[in-house]
């Protein structure tokens, strides 16, 4: 070799092939045969493997040392001069370059390509044969034109196939001859579906012929353009051979090899498609199976796969609305729920009275026995066409040749196992409470169409017996719980299980229905042909007969509920049905109007007693409470401010009285104490007349005068006021009286005891405890003197106030003589609050009493 070759340089590697064009032609063409490692194209001028392959490397380097010398940078990149490329590769039997630019051979040792007849390599070999018709032959003498080099293509994707089928091993090729004999398919009779997924894995778009775009003016053979589904068809196929076996698990075997257990059953090609109960192909299946069931249309028959389906794809297809797990939803009792009361479960069937010898008597069928062939593999025997499921009995041991697992017509064995397992998933249902219609059970699992759900049982009960219930025992109840089981026998679920809580709904979602079990009949509930959601309240049609002329209003709430539970009525019965509606509303408009009239009277009579009356109302009434409350406070406080109140308070002050007040006073009169009391007493009546009749000079009067008494009261403990009077109109000494040395002593007490402005009230009340009792707001006050008498307790209304009145002042008297014995005692009585006439009236007069308060004014 020249040694001037081999100092190949990175700049002249730059100038003479930018991207890394190298000249390996003749080089590699030489040295192929001994040098099997030089057809990996060289990379890079850095690249001392190529430098090796293009004979710049020195003969004498010893070739032992060569793969050492081999460095992991030293990797093929993806930039290549085809055209050399594929001169240098000429003396091989065909070149093959896939997308990533890689030579075949870079995978494959050529020394292998006589082993490329794989059966993938024969199955190309076939189809490329069969159904290409690429030209091969080119003109002669003339030098490879483009068409001859498309000849190769045919040998190069065969080549491709081989190799890769040799790549994969021997795993792949046992699958694929597994997969061909799971079709049944021989080599030489491959469906026209399977050579056509051939040719589209062959030949679709993207794929080999895609790849080998060696010249932009590429004459494509004519064949039709794959289509899409076929393209992904091919695809799917193709990654099925190329795909590693990664389903199923390793199992020991006895001596303890490792062994791969494959799947009998899943998503592989050639297995029926599933029976899921989501699918409705499956549904209707299912459906079919059930004698009496709505839907009778054949099911179609499932369909075998060709292709393995992606986990992808069946899971598109099987979508199924969302629902949150049972673990995570578990829609089950809360504490605080409502729980039936007035139900005692049981759970087997009991045969009470006159049942048992009606039971015992009644002719029982004979047992009836199918015949049905064992079912397929994974498949379910005893369909729609056994004859047990058709007469509506349950197989068994005796009735049926079928092994349980193999037979799908025992469904309260099934029911048996699962409620021995007993966990809440395993009962599946639960009882809640509904709005309008009691109670009501729930799923708390799924169920498939058709699927055992619950078994109805109670006691089991003659019809007379039924009858004799209804009439007595169930008279007064609204929820009825019978069911008619076999002629003349009917459950009665008031004892019985949660099945008797199901609600009726005009559009269901289950059913119930009998079936035999070694000849006894034992009712149950199944899931209708939607299944049933964790959640879903269940319900069935009660499609009963209504025991008397009532029905009851239905509250299913279904868009075709027909009003009513009971079941749909003929024409005729809808009519009489109609008529006693009528009836009935016309009686109820009739009892409605008469209410009302009595109300309008009501009504009436009260308006008549004038507009401010609103009625006495219940004295014990917190919120009137509050509103008597704030009434006397507003009072009070208009009082206070009132212009003329403060005019007297501070004419009080000063001394003098207003005019109106001084002519009536007694204390100019100077008449006798009784007397004096008397007109008092008078005056005060008068203006709390006025007052109660509303006048609002009255009600001013009123505040004025309440505004006096306190004004005095203040007097009484010793303010100027008080005094000036005490000294300039004290009267004279009275030796008869029994208080004359008292009065004497003190003066001021028995002057203004009968006054309407004088202390003699406020003074009382200072001497009198006044109780306002906080939980009855009557205001009142036990009067006692000192030696603890009990003056007076009296009840008022406003009736009997006037004769009321005349006591009142036996009790003044003997109150006056109290106050004036106890006269030097402390005050004893908190502030007497004012709010309404009757309370001035009280207070004024010094009369307490026990009163009823008012809204406004007593008529
Ligand atoms: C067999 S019981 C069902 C359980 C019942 N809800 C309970 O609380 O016991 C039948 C009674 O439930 C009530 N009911 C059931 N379904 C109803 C519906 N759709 N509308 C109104 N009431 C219903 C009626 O009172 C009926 O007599």
């Amino acid at each position: 070799m020249a040694p001037a070759t081999a100092l190949l340089t990175r700049a002249e590697s730059s100038t003479s092939s930018i991207g890394s064009h190298i000249d390996v032609g003749p080089l590699a063409a030489d040295d192929s045969a001994d040098e099997p490692s030089a057809s990996t194209p060289p990379t890079s001028v850095s690249d001392s493997r190529s430098m090796n392959s293009s004979k710049a490397v020195d003969d004498s380097a010893p070739p032992a040392e060569e793969p050492a010398r081999r460095t992991r940078r030293a990797r093929p990149t993806s930039s290549y001069n085809l055209k050399q490329l594929s001169t240098a590769q000429q003396p091989l039997t065909t070149t093959s370059r896939n997308a990533s630019g890689l030579s075949g051979r870079t995978l494959v040792d050529n020394a292998k390509d006589d082993e490329r007849d794989t059966p993938l390599g024969d199955k190309l070999d076939k189809a490329l044969n069969k159904d290409w018709e690429i030209p091969n032959e080119s003109p002669k003498g003339k030098l490879p034109s483009r068409i001859q080099r498309q000849s190769s293509i045919r040998d190069r994707v065969k080549n491709a196939a081989g190799k890769a089928g040799s790549v994969l091993g021997k795993r792949t090729r046992d699958m694929v001859e597994t997969g061909r004999r799971r079709l049944g398919m021989t080599k030489e009779e491959q469906s026209p579906q399977k050579n056509k997924l051939l040719k589209e894995l062959d030949l679709g778009k993207g794929g080999v012929l895609d790849e080998m775009d060696l010249e932009e003016d590429f004459a494509v053979p004519t064949f039709a353009r794959p289509t899409k589904r076929s393209k992904t068809e091919a695809k799917t196929a193709l990654r099925e051979i190329t795909q590693p076996m990664t389903i199923g698990q390793f199992q020991k075997t006895s001596d303890g090899k490792k062994v791969k257990k494959w799947q009998p059953a899943g998503l592989f090609a050639g297995q029926d498609e599933d029976a899921d109960p989501s699918h409705a192909g499956s549904r209707k299946k299912l459906q079919k199976k059930r004698p009496g069931s709505s839907t009778s249309e054949a099911a179609p028959e499932p369909k075998k796969r060709s292709v393995m389906p992606l986990p992808m794809f069946s899971y598109l297809d099987n979508s199924r609305d969302f629902v949150i797990p049972y673990d995570v939803f578990a829609p089950s009792w809360k504490k605080g729920d409502e729980k039936p009361k007035d139900w005692h479960k049981i759970n087997r069937n009991r045969l009470v009275g006159d049942a048992k010898e009606l039971w015992d008597r009644s002719e029982r069928l004979a047992q009836s026995a199918c015949v049905c062939p064992i079912p397929a593999k994974g498949e379910a025997g005893c369909d729609e066409t056994c004859l047990n499921r058709v007469m509506q009995y349950e197989c068994g041991k005796d009735n049926c040749n079928l092994d349980p697992s193999q037979c799908s017509n025992r469904p309260f064995a099934e029911l048996g196992e699962r409620i021995k397992k007993g966990g809440s998933f395993d009962i599946g249902v639960e009882v809640v409470k509904t709005d309008k219609r009691g109670f009501g059970i729930r799923a708390c699992r799924s169920f498939r169409p058709g699927q055992i759900i619950m078994e109805y049982t109670g006691e089991i009960i003659s019809e007379a017996e039924c009858q004799r219930r209804m009439r007595e025992d169930y008279k007064d109840k609204a929820c009825y719980y019978l069911m008619e089981l076999e002629r003349n026998l009917v459950i009665d679920g008031t004892r019985g299980s949660m099945a008797r809580f199901i609600n009726h709904s005009c559009d269901p979602n289950c059913e119930v229905r009998m079936l035999k079990v070694g000849g006894t009949p034992r009712m149950a509930v199944f899931a209708g042909d939607s299944g049933i959601m964790t959640g879903e309240e269940l319900t069935y049609d009660y499609n009963f007969d209504n025991f008397g002329e009532t029905r009851q209003p239905c509250y299913c709430g279904a868009g075709n509920c027909r009003g009513y539970l009971g079941k749909r009525l003929n024409a005729a019965e809808q009519k009489k049905m109609a008529k006693l509606e009528e009836e009935k509303r016309r009686e109820a408009a009739a009892l409605a109007a008469k209410a009302a009239a009595k109300e309008l009277a009501k009504k009436k009579e009260k308006d008549s007693r004038g507009s401010g009356w609103r009625g006495w109302v219940p004295v014990d009434d917190p919120e009137v409470k509050a509103k008597l409350r704030e009434q006397k406070k507003q009072a009070e406080e208009a009082a206070m401010n009132s212009s003329r109140a403060q005019r007297l308070a501070a004419r009080a002050r000063r001394g003098s009285m207003p005019a109106s007040e001084a002519k009536t006073s007694p204390m100019k009169k100077r008449s006798s104490p009784r007397r004096r009391k008397t007109a008092a007493v008078d005056e005060i009546k008068r203006r709390v007349s006025r007052v109660a009749d509303n006048d609002e000079d009255a009600i001013e009067d009123e505040d004025a005068i309440i505004v006096k008494k306190n004004t005095l009261r203040r007097t009484s403990t010793g303010s100027r006021f008080t005094e000036d009077l005490d000294m300039e109109k004290r009267p004279a000494s009275r030796p008869n009286s029994r208080h004359s040395a008292y009065n004497r002593a003190t003066g001021i007490v028995k002057r203004t005891t009968y006054s309407v402005k004088s202390a003699k009230s406020s003074m009382d009340l200072k001497r009198q405890p006044i109780t306002e009792d906080d939980d009855n707001i009557t205001l009142g006050k036990q009067i006692s003197n000192s030696n603890g008498r009990s003056m007076s307790k009296v009840s008022s209304t406003k009736e009997d106030e006037d004769e009321e009145d005349e006591d009142e002042m036996d009790v003044d008297d003997d109150e006056d003589e109290a106050s004036e014995e106890d006269d030097e005692e402390e005050p004893m009585i908190e502030k007497p609050k004012r709010n309404s006439s009757i309370f001035s009236l009280a207070n004024l007069t010094g009369k307490w009493k026990q009163t009823k308060l008012t809204f406004g004014k007593a008529p």
